[in-house]
């Protein structure tokens, strides 16, 4: 990636606002009143599962699909009823969408001639299109004679080669094996970073939203659930949903019981003290539950005295998987009237105490600091 690649190709960051949009497919409201502000060369992630309006609203910022209600206003400019050439976007598709028949240069060429800028021109730019994705050498190839990983990269190319304002990405990665998907979302960062671009990513992978992204908007049924950063969005899940959906999360059912200033969580395999921060102001929704992440909790003899900080609960040993630097422990725990919950803890390689095997009884010691009470 050299300098001089980085200043053919860069613009000025810019900032969007999406505003109060709605939209309909037929009878299906796709999204409902979606609101969020992306920052001048941010990356930005929209995750959440399939069919939740990641893709959809993407496209409204593309301009492929027009709002039915609200506005998108990119640097300060509403793009709404503008077509897509006309917002400086550039987007990148899951499929790639190349032209089979044209090479590797013609493909990346193909939106500059059709703007009609000098051939000088475009001849830099392409060249400096090839160099910031690493396919300089590659020029004379067609689509077919690259691996995915550099038709990829080729998609990329042709995207930043009219210098968009915005890039939004479309699961460009998804196509790629596990190792490659790592390698290219580094370079894909640091071109995003390199160029000031402001960039939106879609994705219903949290790991690649985590690694890759600022700030995520996770979403659901067409509403945003939360935005965040992602360390922020895994510590402080607003609900249920995030906090499931970011990260393996422990559930607990039960009720909230007062006693003056202090609360506490009742479930059915013990009364568990809450501290002040568990929850949020004022009364916790019905139906709420008591989260906790599987590393924020470690294992005792039922016997051992419990420390300060700890709130303990009684399980029995169900399984044990061995994931690398953490082994994972399932441990069934007394539940309501449907009998058994499952509670995961995550205790790094080689902590555990001796002799843990199946069904063993043990002491959950949960960090109490690190306990929510969340509703859907
Ligand atoms: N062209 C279309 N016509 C009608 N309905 C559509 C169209 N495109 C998408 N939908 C519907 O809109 C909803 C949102 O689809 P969208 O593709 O935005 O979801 P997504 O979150 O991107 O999902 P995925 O991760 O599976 O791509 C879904 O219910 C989908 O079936």
């Amino acid at each position: 990636m050299t300098a001089l690649a980085v200043d053919t190709l860069a613009t000025p960051s810019v900032d969007i606002a999406i505003e109060h949009v709605d939209l309909w497919y037929g009878a299906n409201h796709v999204l409902r009143d979606v609101s969020l502000r992306i920052e001048p060369g941010e990356f930005f992630a929209f995750l959440g599962p399939s069919g939740c309006g990641k893709t959809t609203l993407l496209r409204l910022i593309a301009g492929f699909n027009p709002v039915d209600r609200g506005r998108i206003l990119i640097a300060g400019r509403d793009v709404s009823g503008l077509p897509p050439w006309k917002r400086d976007v550039g987007m990148v598709f899951q499929s790639y969408a190349l032209w089979p028949h044209m090479t590797v240069e013609q493909n990346v060429a193909f939106g500059l001639e059709e703007r009609r800028l000098p051939r000088q021109e475009i001849e830099k730019r392409v060249a400096a299109a090839l160099d910031l994705v690493g396919l300089g050498g590659l020029e004379k190839r067609r689509p077919g004679q690259l691996s995915g990983g550099q038709q990829q990269r080729v998609a990329l190319a042709r995207t930043i080669v009219v210098a968009p304002k915005v890039l939004l990405l479309d699961e460009p990665l998804s196509n790629l094996d596990a190792k490659l998907r790592g390698d290219v979302r580094r370079e894909l960062r640091e071109l995003q970073q390199r160029l000031g671009l402001t960039a939106i990513f879609v994705t219903h992978d949290q790991e690649e939203a985590n690694t890759i992204c600022d700030r995520i908007a996770v979403m659901k049924d067409g509403t945003v659930q939360q935005v965040g950063a992602p360390t922020a969005l895994y510590d402080a899940p607003r609900n249920l949903f995030v906090a499931g959906f970011l990260g393996t999360t422990n559930i607990l059912d039960g009720r909230v019981v007062r006693d003056g200033a202090a609360a506490a969580f009742e479930t059915a395999a013990g009364t568990i003290p809450l501290p002040a921060g568990a929850l949020r102001a004022g009364d916790p929704p019905p139906g709420a539950k008591l989260v906790f992440r599987p590393h924020h909790a470690i294992l005792s003899r039922p016997d051992a005295p419990l420390a300060e900080g700890r709130a303990r609960i009684p399980g029995t040993i169900r399984f044990k998987e061995f994931l690398g630097a953490t082994e994972r422990y399932g441990i069934a725990v007394p539940g309501d009237s449907a009998g058994e919950t499952e509670v995961s803890v995550d205790l790094g390689h080689g902590t555990a105490p001796e002799g843990l095997a199946p069904g063993t009884a043990v002491a959950i010691d949960i960090a109490t600091d690190r306990l929510h009470v969340l509703g859907e």
